[in-house]
């Protein structure tokens, strides 16, 4: 009895020192907000403690991907993996669709920058190092180690079914349609959805069909196929839900969401012996965390879930 009294005040007293944290932690967030990086073709805000919102901003361009927004991307995504403040982050796009995929006409750009040159090793050079950081850019939200939900509505084409495919979760509206289009361009895909496709939908045999033909599929089949988690009427209605799916994320310890979210991809790449050793390795230290002390506490008391401290 006297042990639980010991253990009950201890957890208050841990609540408190948090709430005065969580004071400093307003006053930081402000002075944050503050430094955030500004982009040109990406609009980041902050809808609730701890969740971001980064929206794919060339509207006019139907957010087709451009050099500018390919960098900022890559930037952003490994900006908000190390800032504390950010938890969880929501990806959508603003305007009439979520995005047209590679910006056509930058693209045709690259061709003038290859006919500067006559070597092929030299313009080799520019075409490795421009795929490699598109590439890059698609991994930064594999990478980024908080949950992405990627919310799509209309359009998701191309590059940006490469794009969503490396996102954690995806959301879409019930006027989404997705297609890699990279055939109809005479391209080979390169930036991640031959690669994270078939991991992502259990069909090889769709995924194929997908890729080969470069047909739509629509916001119903992208369900069915286990591509997309959750059909919305609406955007509105989807971002919303987003959010509220983010907020409820960003409540739960930051420990153990990021070590979940590295557990998941290291299993992903690795044998089921290989992702137990992983997180085993992980756990003998994180368990000892106080986001796990403070869990249990709250679990074995019956309390209310603790406030986790920033990570
Ligand atoms: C290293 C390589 C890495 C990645 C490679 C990725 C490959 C791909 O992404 S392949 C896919 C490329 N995308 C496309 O083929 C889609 C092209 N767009 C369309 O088919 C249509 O725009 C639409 C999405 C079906 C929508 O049609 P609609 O509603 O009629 O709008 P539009 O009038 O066509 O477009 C409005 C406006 O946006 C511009 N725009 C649209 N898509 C692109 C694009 N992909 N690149 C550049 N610009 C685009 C379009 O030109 C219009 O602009 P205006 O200035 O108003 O003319």
């Amino acid at each position: 009895m006297y042990s639980v009294f010991l253990r009950r005040a201890a957890e208050i007293a841990l609540a408190t020192k948090q709430k005065q944290g969580l004071c400093q932690v307003a006053m930081i967030t402000t002075a944050a907000e503050e430094q955030r990086t500004q982009f040109e073709a990406l609009n980041v805000t902050v809808p609730n403690p701890f969740v971001y919102h980064v929206e794919l901003n060339r509207p006019k361009k139907l957010n087709a991907m451009h050099n500018t927004m390919w960098i900022e991307i890559g930037k952003c995504f490994t900006e908000l993996g190390n800032d504390p403040d950010c938890r969880v982050i929501v990806l959508s796009g603003a305007g009439k669709v979520f995005s047209a995929g590679i910006d056509l006409a930058d693209a045709a750009q690259l061709g003038t920058k290859l006919g500067e040159h006559e070597d092929v090793a030299r313009r080799c050079k520019i075409l490795h190092d421009t795929i490699k950081l598109y590439q890059d850019a698609m991994t930064s939200l594999e990478k980024c180690p908080k949950p992405v939900i990627s919310a799509v509505h209309n359009a998701c084409i191309g590059g940006a079914v490469d794009l969503i495919t490396a996102a954690d979760i995806r959301y879409c509206t019930n006027d989404a349609w997705f297609q890699v289009k990279e055939v109809d361009t005479g391209l080979a895909a390169d930036v991640g959805t031959l690669q994270r496709l078939p991991r992502v939908i259990g069909s090889e045999s769709l995924v194929r069909e997908l890729v080969f033909t470069a047909r739509k599929m629509m916001a119903s089949e992208a369900k069915e196929c286990g591509f997309v988690s959750k059909v919305y009427d609406g955007k509105d209605s989807m971002l919303k839900g987003a959010i509220e799916v983010a907020t409820d994320i960003a409540a739960k310890s930051p420990v153990a969401v990021q070590v979940a979210k590295r557990s998941i991809l290291y299993s992903r790449d690795h044998s089921v012996q290989e992702g137990l050793d992983h997180i085993r390795l992980w756990n003998m230290t994180m368990v000892q965390s106080e986001d796990f002390m403070n869990a249990a506490v709250a679990q074995a008391t019956k309390s209310n879930p603790p406030t986790f401290s920033k990570l």
